[in-house]
């Protein structure tokens, strides 16, 4: 029997988010022990350093990973992001951020960008990975 795919997820969040993202992450940390993980490099750092987590580490957001991120997306390798902006605070790569935003759009790629969203997706995604899926409830022939 064929083992379900994990859910693949890309988690950023800027400075002034990153204490909610750990938050957020935390509690749903047994379901995200079981996604396939990627992050922004300092976002990144902090779920592996203070959660334990597994995460391919990209570049920071300024010096370019959100386009890797918006890259790999486009690739069909991200299947749900969860991108706690700071709405409140200029970036210097503010059009990095725009074009990761649009390619969820231009994928239809669940994009979260705050957290009651954030928990939408997360709970649902969780939902949905503990169901049995329909290979396993297939009765035998
Ligand atoms: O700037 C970011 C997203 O735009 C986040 O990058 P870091 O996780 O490296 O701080």
């Amino acid at each position: 029997m064929s083992q379900p795919t994990k859910p693949r997820l890309a988690l950023i969040a800027h400075d002034k988010k990153k204490d909610d993202m750990i938050v957020l992450a935390a509690e749903y940390i047994d379901f995200l022990r079981g996604c396939q993980l990627m992050a922004t490099g300092t976002t990144g750092a902090r779920l592996i350093k203070e959660l334990g987590l597994a995460v391919e580490r990209k570049q920071s957001g300024p010096f370019g990973g959100d386009l890797q991120i918006g890259a790999a997306l486009v690739e069909g390798q991200v299947d749900a992001v969860v991108f706690l902006r700071d709405p409140m605070t200029p970036q210097p790569h503010e059009p990095d951020i725009n074009a990761l935003v649009r390619a969820c759009d231009v994928h239809n790629v669940a994009c979260a960008t705050n957290l009651s969203t954030a928990h939408l997706l997360l709970s649902q995604l969780r939902l949905a990975a503990a169901q049995p899926t329909s290979e396993s409830t297939r009765s035998p022939a």
